[in-house]
């Protein structure tokens, strides 16, 4: 998973330096795993790829990962889980940042309807599903923008979410199924699936996996939407790339 994860961060051209970030235990491993990876198209130059010990909780782990890409200019934060995030949706947030906003997430419109409850189950609410979006990764940002969030000691589920507490303004892009978090054993086996059937039919695999989110997910983009994948002005742009570690993962 990680391993596609960079592939994907690289394939979208958006990126210059990618700092994968794992528990100590597995920088042996990631490096050697990572080790052929920096690898692009023939007439672009190869991007770096940096392997550093993250830390117990997600903002440790992003927070080792900016200090391993002090220079960025802009920072896209991205989890190892979303493996099967297509470039397009990545330089889609690239893109973004570059246009001049601040902080960019790609959003799915949510399906279910969700309702709060109590510590005791009963439900206490049920917010109007035509307000929420279900948000992806990577999660682009201007890099002051993320170092200002990290200089506090908020904590959040996702990195946006601390910018917003900045009082920050974080805009959405249209985000993509395919970047669904591989998390439970189900995910795993939809994964799979996914991959088996990218090998078996390049072309037309992702086309119809894509087509099944994208008028919805069109209708939650509250920003202009670009699908090429320039690289970022203004000095290096960093991805962090959160590792494996979730307990829930299905070997
Ligand atoms: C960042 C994220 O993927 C947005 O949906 C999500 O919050 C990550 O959660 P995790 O518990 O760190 O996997």
């Amino acid at each position: 998973m990680v391993r596609l994860a960079v592939d994907g961060l690289i394939a979208s051209g958006a990126v210059h330096l990618v700092v994968v970030v794992v528990p100590a235990e597995l920088v042996d491993a990631a490096s050697a795993l990572l080790s052929s990876t920096s690898l692009t198209g023939d007439s672009m130059p190869p991007v770096p790829v940096r392997v550093v010990v993250g830390g117990a909780e997600r903002t440790d782990s992003v927070r080792a990962g900016i200090a391993a890409a002090p220079d960025a200019g802009y920072y896209l934060v991205h989890d190892a889980a979303r493996a099967l995030t297509p470039p397009t949706l990545i330089a889609r947030v690239a893109a973004e940042l570059q246009a001049g906003r601040p902080a960019v997430v790609p959003a799915l419109p949510v399906v279910d309807t969700v309702k709060s409850v109590d510590a005791a189950g009963a439900v206490t609410g049920t917010p109007d599903r035509a307000l929420l979006r279900a948000i992806q990764t990577p999660q682009g940002f201007d890099a002051d923008l993320l170092r200002r969030a990290y200089a506090t000691d908020l904590a959040a589920t996702d990195d946006a979410g601390l910018v917003e507490r900045l009082g920050a303004t974080v805009h959405t892009v249209a985000g993509d199924p395919l970047a669904f978090k591989i998390t439970t054993p189900l995910d795993l086996t939809l994964a799979e699936a996914v991959l088996a059937r990218r090998r078996d039919a390049p072309a037309d695999a992702t086309a119809s996996l894509e087509s099944a989110g994208t008028p919805e997910a069109a209708s939650a983009d509250t920003t202009t939407q670009l699908a090429t994948a320039d690289s970022l002005p203004g000095g290096d742009s960093a991805q962090l790339s959160r590792s494996a570690d979730r307990s829930e993962v299905a070997k």
